[in-house]
């Protein structure tokens, strides 16, 4: 992708609600990204009442996949962040690897839950290409 068309396609994506990958009933919102130096991307999500997001990896074409989630607000209950081996874990901070660490979101209930993630990408090597 150009420079000039990897921008017009972030000006048609950020600062707009979009419907959360899974479909599950979240919504996100792009806020700042960028290719280089370090790849990146920050997005506000909004997760509603009755909303979740089950199980999932997020890979990456190359590199390892890092995500810092702040947990802006919580519901009354339900709304965790389910993930075996996080790098870091606290009631609002969770550091984790998206890409090699199967997470989940249980069903919100009671209000609603806000979360600012922000992610980025260390290093070049493609999955595929490790050898054995
Ligand atoms: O909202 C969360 O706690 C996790 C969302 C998620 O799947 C991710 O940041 O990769
Ligand atoms: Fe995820």
């Amino acid at each position: 992708m150009t420079g000039s068309s990897a921008f017009s396609k972030y000006l048609a994506l950020a600062f707009r609600w979009q419907r959360g990958r899974q479909g599950t009933g979240y919504d996100k919102m792009l806020l700042l990204t960028a290719p280089w130096p370090l790849p990146f991307d920050s997005y506000l999500i909004r997760y509603p009442e009755g909303s979740e997001i089950p199980p999932h990896t997020d890979p990456v074409q190359a590199g390892r996949h890092y995500r810092l989630n702040l947990i802006l607000k919580s519901p009354r209950a339900g709304g965790e962040f389910v993930c075996a081996t996080p790098i870091y874990s606290s009631k609002r901070i969770k550091l984790f690897r998206p890409d090699a660490c199967e997470h989940s979101v249980t069903r919100v209930e009671g209000g609603s839950r806000y979360v600012l993630s922000i992610g980025w990408v260390r290093g070049k090597e493609k999955a595929s290409s490790k050898k054995p």
